[in-house]
This record gives structure tokens, C-alpha cells and sequence, in this order.
């Protein structure tokens, strides 16, 4: 047993757009969307014990550690696999919670991969996926870690190889619940669906963002603000807004520019998720 931390990844993803298709019976919404990720994120820390414990070294203040979706993706693999093992964690958190960057569930299947890697349990992908989903819907794709082409309610996930531009990532200052926004009346809900061979991105849009930006006025003025420089769109059911362009130069440039007191970050997106390297090694 290594008894030495191990390091691993787990990046954000924006959603490069967002239509609702339509609502099922049980409430959960039908959607198109493109998750890419981005070369920016937390770093999550395995140290594998022989006690079976699970511990979280570093609580997320105002999350719980039973709530923590670390521990909840670890006592889940642990059970499935009745393993013995246990392990102590450490997380540097960067994401922004609530943001749309997906923090938590990013969170999620890192320790699923890096823990079915630690424990030798030989999930297979497809296991780890679908272990995944109990845990949130946009866990999968961040297990499988590849960009997406994401039908259904995100779960129905096709290999998309898309743009990789630079992005300017702003963080309002203000977290939106995704249950709100799915909740609400004047949410659209039937967008025509497109063909995946025929995706057009700036043709594309987010069917959250009217709403969003009608109800959060931090929201609505920086993305006005930021419409002026490039072009613009809220990820997931916000709060977070990505700025695209050609070059991480004029990215920088921009963020220099920002209002004061605006988070930001500059990244570039992937067509795969850096973990996929990191689990070879
Ligand atoms: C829509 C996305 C796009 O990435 O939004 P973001 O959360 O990233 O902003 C996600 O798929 C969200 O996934 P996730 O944040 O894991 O959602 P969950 O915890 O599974 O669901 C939160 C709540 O949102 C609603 N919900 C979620 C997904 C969906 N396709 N339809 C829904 O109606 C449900 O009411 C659910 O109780
Ligand atoms: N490890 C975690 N990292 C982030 N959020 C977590 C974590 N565990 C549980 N959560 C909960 O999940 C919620 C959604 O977080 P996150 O996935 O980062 O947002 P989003 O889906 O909007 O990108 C948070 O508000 C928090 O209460």
C-alpha cells in the first residue's frame, strides 16, 4: 500500500449550451447541451488507510462532510465494492459552488476514478458512470472525461470534439440553486432539438440565461459588461459566465479590464479531461 498522498485532478466543465427539449413526468427536465472542460480546477489528495475509515481532512465550510459529495462518492464505491480499505483526503478547492462550473460533481468522480485506481477495485467505466449518476447528473461526464454531446437528462452522452478556445471565467457574486431555476414557470422548455452531426455553437444558446439574468442583477450586469468585449453565455443554470476567444493574450486583456470585486478566472478549453492522464500513470 502506497502510504503517501496521491494527487489527482478535477476540472471544471462549462456547458458551451444549454437547451431545455423538454419536461418528463417526474419533473426532470430533457436537454441538449455540449460539456466541455477546462484546464482549470480543484486538486483532490488520496492517502489510502487500512482501517476502512473515511476522512475528510478539509471541510468545505457550510457542507457537511457526511453531505460532502466526496464522501458520499467514496462510502458509495466502499459499499459497491465491500471493500476494506479506507482513506484519508485532502481537497484545494478553487470552483466556485453553485456556479454551473460542476465543483461538486467534478469532485465526485475524481475519487470514484482515483479510488477504483487506489483500492484496485477494476470498476469498469461504464460501472463507475453509472454509480455516478446516483450522485448527480453531471457526474458521468466528468467519469468518462470526454467532451459531450449530452441528451436526455445529461446522462445519454455522445464523444464531441469541439473548438478549444481560451475563456474568460467571471464568478458574479451571488450562487443560484439548479432546483430554482428548473422549478420556475417562465423557464422555456421546447427548444427544438438539434442533430449532433450539424452542431453550430454561436447558433446555439442557454435556455437558463434570460431567467437567470431577469433574476440575479449581478448577473445582468456583467454579462452586459461583457457582451461589450466577446461573446458571452451563462454555464448550466449559472451563475458563471464564459467569454470566448482566440488567444489566452486577449483573454488576460479583458480580465484586466474587469469591474472591481469581479472573480475571474482564464482557462482553455479541453476536448478531455487531464484525469484520463493522470489514471495511466
Ligand atoms: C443542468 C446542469 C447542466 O450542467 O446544470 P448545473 O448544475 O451544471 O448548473 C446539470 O445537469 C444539473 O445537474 P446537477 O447539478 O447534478 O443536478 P441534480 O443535483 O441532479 O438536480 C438538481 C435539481 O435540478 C432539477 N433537474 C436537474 C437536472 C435535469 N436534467 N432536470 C431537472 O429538472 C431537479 O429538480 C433536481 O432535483
Ligand atoms: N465537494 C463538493 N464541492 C462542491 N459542492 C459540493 C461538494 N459536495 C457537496 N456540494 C454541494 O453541491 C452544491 C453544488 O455544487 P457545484 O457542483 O459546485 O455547483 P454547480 O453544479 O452549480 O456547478 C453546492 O452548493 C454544495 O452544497
Amino acid at each position: 500500500m502506497n502510504d503517501s498522498f496521491q494527487r489527482f485532478s478535477s476540472v471544471a466543465k462549462i456547458n458551451r449550451f444549454l437547451h431545455i427539449t423538454g419536461q418528463r413526468d417526474n419533473g426532470y427536465h430533457e436537454l441538449q447541451t455540449v460539456f466541455q472542460f477546462l484546464d482549470f480546477g480543484d486538486t483532490l489528495e488520496f492517502k489510502v488507510n487500512n482501517s476502512g475509515t473515511i476522512n475528510l481532512l478539509t471541510p468545505i465550510a457550510g457542507v457537511s462532510n457526511s453531505s460532502n459529495l466526496i464522501v458520499k462518492a467514496a462510502k458509495l464505491l466502499q459499499n459497491k465494492a465491500n471493500c476494506s480499505f479506507g482513506v484519508e483526503i485532502k481537497l484545494q478547492k478553487q470552483l466556485p459552488m453553485g456556479g454551473g462550473l460542476g465543483g461538486g460533481s467534478s469532485n465526485a468522480a475524481t475519487t470514484l476514478l482515483a479510488l477504483n485506481k487506489l483500492w484496485k477495485l477494476n470498476f469498469t467505466t461504464d460501472q463507475l458512470a453509472e454509480l455516478g449518476i446516483s450522485l448527480g447528473a453531471d457526474v458521468p461526464v466528468f467519469v468518462r472525461g470526454f467532451t459531450a454531446f449530452a441528451e436526455g437528462i445529461g446522462e445519454h452522452l455522445t464523444p464531441i470534439d469541439v473548438d478549444m478556445p481560451w475563456f474568460l471565467v467571471t464568478i458574479p457574486n451571488c450562487s443560484i440553486s439548479t432546483a430554482e431555476i428548473f422549478g420556475a414557470e417562465e423557464l422555456p422548455r421546447n427548444t427544438a432539438k438539434i442533430d449532433i452531426n450539424n452542431v453550430d455553437m454561436d447558433s446555439c444558446h442557454n435556455d437558463c440565461e434570460k431567467l437567470v439574468i431577469k433574476r440575479y442583477p449581478e448577473v445582468a450586469k456583467l454579462m452586459s459588461w461583457l457582451l461589450e468585449y466577446a461573446p458571452s453565455r451563462l454555464t448550466g443554470t449559472g451563475a458563471c459566465i464564459f467569454s470566448s476567444f482566440n488567444d489566452k493574450e486577449s483573454a488576460v486583456q479583458v480580465q484586466s479590464k474587469l469591474p472591481n470585486g469581479v472573480k475571474s478566472f482564464v482557462a482553455k478549453g479541453l476536448n478531455h479531461s487531464p484525469i484520463l492522464a493522470e489514471l495511466k500513470l
